[in-house]
């Protein structure tokens, strides 16, 4: 069998996200025998968290580890020094959303290619800057957006526009809520706003996704941008408490309405319906994680009170681990192969959804405090 390519992973930040992640690019999967991963380096503000981050949740290593075809991983006491390790290559951003720009820039001024967790960055401006500095450097950048790897997510394009089986699709509704609100503490990272907390900006791009897929991405659309119009409430904290951000497609006549919220829960079996002149869709998982949805066809002949929509036809596809293995895979092939951006989760990708959360701010008058946002404030 021939060697696999092997991602040689620096994780900065041990906190809970990064766990999930090493935990994800740990899991043996004969399956993957392209490429492997090696955590070469964990680094946190605490070299004792780092040792102990490893020693819970990687004591073997990645998968390239496990097959002896990297070192151990190593605890880095400093973030500077995962950035300059020379067995590094990529690195891995899990901090809180105020750091990632500068955590992203640094990563690339020591010249590694960079995944960094969503929101990429506080703003539009900071993250097309990062895109500047990569370009101009040649190096990969991509936003951890994992939703858009999982197997029911490219299987929901197919059945909407190679498929059409819903024939045009004319609404979106989703909803990602989760009651945070009153329940973690105010200065929590989730809802606080010296982390930039609130359901907008830790939710809002996965209340997109069917949006994005059946929507923004669909050939018929062109490209175009959506025109935002945005409803917010407000936390005591000055961050958002919900937020409803609806999307118009002019050249579709279509509408997306998306809702995250920390003061509620998402509906049970159903976190998004999309509509269509033919028959609908309902997506059943949670939006971070896609793994079920139901197509319902309207009969031919019948009107919508005649039809039984009785041969529903369900798509269920899951996978091993929580997924961010997925997107480690495509980052993979994608820097073994010379490429600076993924097909999938583009610059542009998060350019676009960074675009419609500053509007969003800018309409719901969600301001951070003055100097977080390293290029521009957004609604001041
Ligand atoms: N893709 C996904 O599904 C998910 C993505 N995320 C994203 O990941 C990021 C981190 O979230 P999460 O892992 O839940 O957060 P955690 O609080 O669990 O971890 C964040 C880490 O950031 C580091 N850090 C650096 N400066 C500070 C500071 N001043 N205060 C606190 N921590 C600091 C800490 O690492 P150390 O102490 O080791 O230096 C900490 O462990 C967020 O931007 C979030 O949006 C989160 C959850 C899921
Ligand atoms: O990205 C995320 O997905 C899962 C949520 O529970 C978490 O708050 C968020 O950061």
């Amino acid at each position: 069998m021939a060697t696999p390519y092997i991602a040689k992973w620096g994780i900065i930040g041990a906190g809970w996200i990064s766990s999930m992640f090493v935990e994800d690019i740990a899991l043996a999967r004969p399956d993957v025998t392209d490429v492997a991963h090696a955590v070469a380096a964990v680094g946190s503000r605490d070299i004792t968290k780092a040792q102990a981050f490893i020693d819970k949740h990687i004591p073997n290593g990645g998968t390239a580890q496990q097959a002896g075809l990297a070192p151990p991983p190593v605890a880095c006491g400093s973030y500077q020094e995962v950035f300059d390790h020379p067995d590094v290559d990529i690195i891995y951003i899990g901090t809180l959303h105020p750091t990632h720009y500068d955590d992203a820039k640094a990563a690339l001024a020591a010249g590694k290619h960079v995944l960094v967790e969503k929101p990429a960055t506080l703003n539009a401006a900071e993250w097309a800057d990062l895109v500047r500095i990569a370009t101009e450097k040649k190096l990969f950048i991509m936003e951890a957006f994992w939703t858009r790897f999982q197997p029911a997510v490219q299987a929901l394009w197919d059945k909407l526009h190679k498929d059409k089986v819903i024939g045009n699709v004319t609404a979106v509704h989703t909803d990602f809520s989760v009651p945070n609100y009153n329940v973690l503490p105010d200065d929590h990272r989730i809802v606080g706003l010296a982390a930039a907390g609130g359901p907008l900006l830790d939710l809002g791009a996965y209340t997109m996704v069917p949006a994005r897929i059946a929507l923004h991405d669909n050939p018929d659309n062109k490209g175009a941008v959506p025109t935002v119009t945005c409803a917010m409430s407000k936390t005591r904290m000055g961050t958002d408490l919900s937020t409803t951000i609806v999307l118009d497609y002019p050249n579709l006549d279509a509408r997306a309405c998306c809702n995250t919220s920390f003061a509620t829960r998402f509906p049970h079996d159903t976190t998004a319906t999309i509509i269509g002149t033919g028959g609908q869709i309902i997506i059943h998982s949670v939006l971070c994680r896609i793994t079920k949805f139901t197509i319902f066809r309207f009969t031919p002949g019948k009107t919508r009170e005649e039809d039984k929509w009785d041969t529903p036809e369900v798509v269920d596809i899951d996978f091993p681990g929580t997924g961010l293995n997925l997107e480690a895979d495509a980052v993979a092939r994608d820097i073994r192969d010379g490429k600076l951006e993924d097909p999938l989760v583009t610059h542009k990708y998060t350019l676009e959804t960074l675009d419609i959360f500053d509007e969003c701010r800018r309409q719901g008058k969600y301001v951070l405090p003055e100097g977080m946002e390293k290029i521009g404030r957004v609604g001041a």
